[in-house]
């Protein structure tokens, strides 16, 4: 079976595959410090725990964090017996090549995103990640990523807000009932949600704007059903999108291999 990692700023994801759909899909803070015998203690007791089977002999990778990669391929080495493919690294090769400046490294998030999102849609489209940062991935009619946007994530810039002023508390994102906030907190949040449902809806007007074509919108990240209640422009939201990508990766890959 396929152990497939997503790890993003904020949480890292692992999802088991069991070759037709994903037994299992558990989440954990991301942490650089955390060692290979710490995910191995955390993943056995939730498999025990969950009762679920699996014999994991290959892996994927895909990670924001640089630095993690480290402890998740020991990891992969020293408990599953196999080694990963890391998407963005030499040796995974991607079905399409971004097509962006030289010397670009791609958030490897937004590779994978692209791969799932052209499978299930095909090209000319929007893929909008609610993470750590709001990336917009544009994915052209072949299936390449050739470009996007990054933005401020949501928690960030609610974070901010409150780091630089002194009289504004630590607010949790939602959907306020009105614009019109009668008191700090729905203020804050009025400021964030509805902010943000006018960037989201700027900034892929302006794409399509600058693309001249229709482009199909797909949402995807922790907060993306949150803002789907706010706007028609999502054709989709799917949590499950960056998985498929790195389950599409590995096979393709496979059949690299095996070619
Ligand atoms: N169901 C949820 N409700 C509220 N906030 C969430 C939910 N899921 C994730 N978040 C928050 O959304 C942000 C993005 O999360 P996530 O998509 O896991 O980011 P990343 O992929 O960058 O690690 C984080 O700040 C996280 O705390
Ligand atoms: C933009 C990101 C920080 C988003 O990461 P996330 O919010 O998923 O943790 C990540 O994709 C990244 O580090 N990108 C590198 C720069 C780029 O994609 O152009
Ligand atoms: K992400």
């Amino acid at each position: 079976m396929l152990l497939a990692i997503d790890c993003g700023n904020t949480n890292t994801v692992f999802s088991i595959w069991d070759g037709s759909r994903f037994a299992a899909t558990w989440r954990i803070a991301t942490d650089h410090k955390r060692t290979a015998d710490e995910y191995f203690v955390w993943l056995s007791s939730l498999m025990m725990l969950t009762k679920t089977e699996a014999q994991i002999t290959e892996a994927i990778i895909s990670s924001t964090v640089p630095r993690v990669v480290f402890n998740l391929r020991i990891l992969c080495n020293r408990y599953f017996d196999c080694r990963p493919l890391v998407v963005g690294k030499p040796g995974c090769e991607l079905p399409v090549a971004p097509r962006v400046d030289q010397g670009t490294t791609v958030g490897p998030d937004r590779l994978v995103n692209t791969v799932a999102g052209f499978d299930r849609h095909g090209g000319d489209l929007v893929v909008v990640d609610f993470g750590t940062a709001t990336t917009f991935d544009v994915v052209d009619l072949d299936g390449a990523y050739i470009g996007g946007v990054i933005a401020p994530g949501v928690n960030l810039s609610l974070e901010a807000l409150h780091m630089a002023a002194a009289a504004l508390p630590h607010v949790d994102v939602t959907r306020p009932a009105s614009a019109i906030g009668t008191n700090t907190v729905a203020c804050m949040q009025s400021g964030v949600y509805w902010g943000y449902i006018g960037l989201v809806e700027g900034i892929v007007r302006q794409i399509r704007a600058e693309r001249e074509r229709p482009m199909k919108v797909i949402a995807t990240g922790g907060l993306a059903p949150l803002f789907q209640q706010g706007t028609e422009l999502f054709d989709s939201v799917e949590d499950d999108l960056t998985m498929h990508g790195l389950v599409l990766i590995h096979r393709y890959n496979k059949e690299l291999e095996t070619a």
